[in-house]
């Protein structure tokens, strides 16, 4: 594959999909093989898939607020999110990257992959074979927030980011403060193993977050190749 793929990660609440946008933006003014993408809003090729991720997202994002979702189990969560990603990757991603497109994404799976593994009582070596299998983008940047500053940004609170599903009872601000920061340390885990890029974003405008993602993109090589 002869494109790049570009992913942000950080908390719920970090900007990633602001910041994702404006980077694409920037980037696309000198390079008009740049494609921004939104995880939760892909269109695909053909009406067939189309149809089909439309109906896995109802399920995954479109659930009422008070939606008992841990009735499932973590399992099925687990399969039906990797199954949303299978088909980005098959249908999506690796199409433009062998067309040779910089795919600037607003969100990976490193997110629910440091939820898994912040599960007692879950398969960890499913939860690692299960996102292993999918792509590692060439380049992850890191926005770290501050869970304090990450909830003010937040005018509600979901099921999921408040730890509701891992044993916390009530979507709170101290819920999310809590559940977020244990997310926080297992994201900065996977940020020292694969060498992400990482900034603070805390006392920052999204204009000098913006600047500063493009800045060190610039100084990659986004003309290499996907492994
Ligand atoms: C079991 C489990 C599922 N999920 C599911 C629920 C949502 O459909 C999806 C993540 O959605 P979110 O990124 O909007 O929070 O993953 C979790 O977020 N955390 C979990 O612990």
């Amino acid at each position: 594959m002869t494109g790049k793929f570009i992913c942000f990660e950080g908390l719920d609440g970090s900007g990633k999909t602001t910041i994702a946008k404006n980077v694409a933006e920037q980037l696309k003014k000198t390079n008009d093989k740049v494609i921004f993408l939104n995880k939760k809003e892909v269109s695909f090729n053909t009406g067939y898939v189309d149809n089909h991720m439309s109906t896995i997202k109802k399920i995954l994002w479109d659930y009422a607020p008070d939606d008992p979702l841990g009735e499932l189990g973590d399992l099925h969560w687990l399969h039906l999110n990797l199954s949303w990603f299978s088909v980005l990757e098959q249908c999506k991603i690796k199409p433009l990257l062998n067309s040779s497109y910089t795919i600037i994404m607003d969100n990976w799976y490193y997110k629910l992959f440091a939820r898994y593994t912040l599960k007692n009582n879950f398969d960890q070596e499913l939860t690692k074979k299960s996102f292993q299998s999918l792509l590692k983008p060439d380049i992850t940047i890191f926005l770290d927030v501050d869970p304090y500053v990450a909830v003010k940004r937040r005018d509600n609170i979901s099921i999921t980011e408040s730890g509701n599903m891992d044993g916390l009872n009530g979507k709170t601000t101290t819920n999310f403060i809590t559940y977020q920061s244990m997310v926080r340390g297992v994201l900065n885990d996977f940020c020292n193993e694969q060498k992400w890029k990482k900034f603070f974003i805390d006392h920052n405008t999204e204009e000098e977050i913006t600047n500063k993602a493009c800045k060190i993109l610039s100084m990659e090589n986004l003309q290499g190749s996907v492994t």
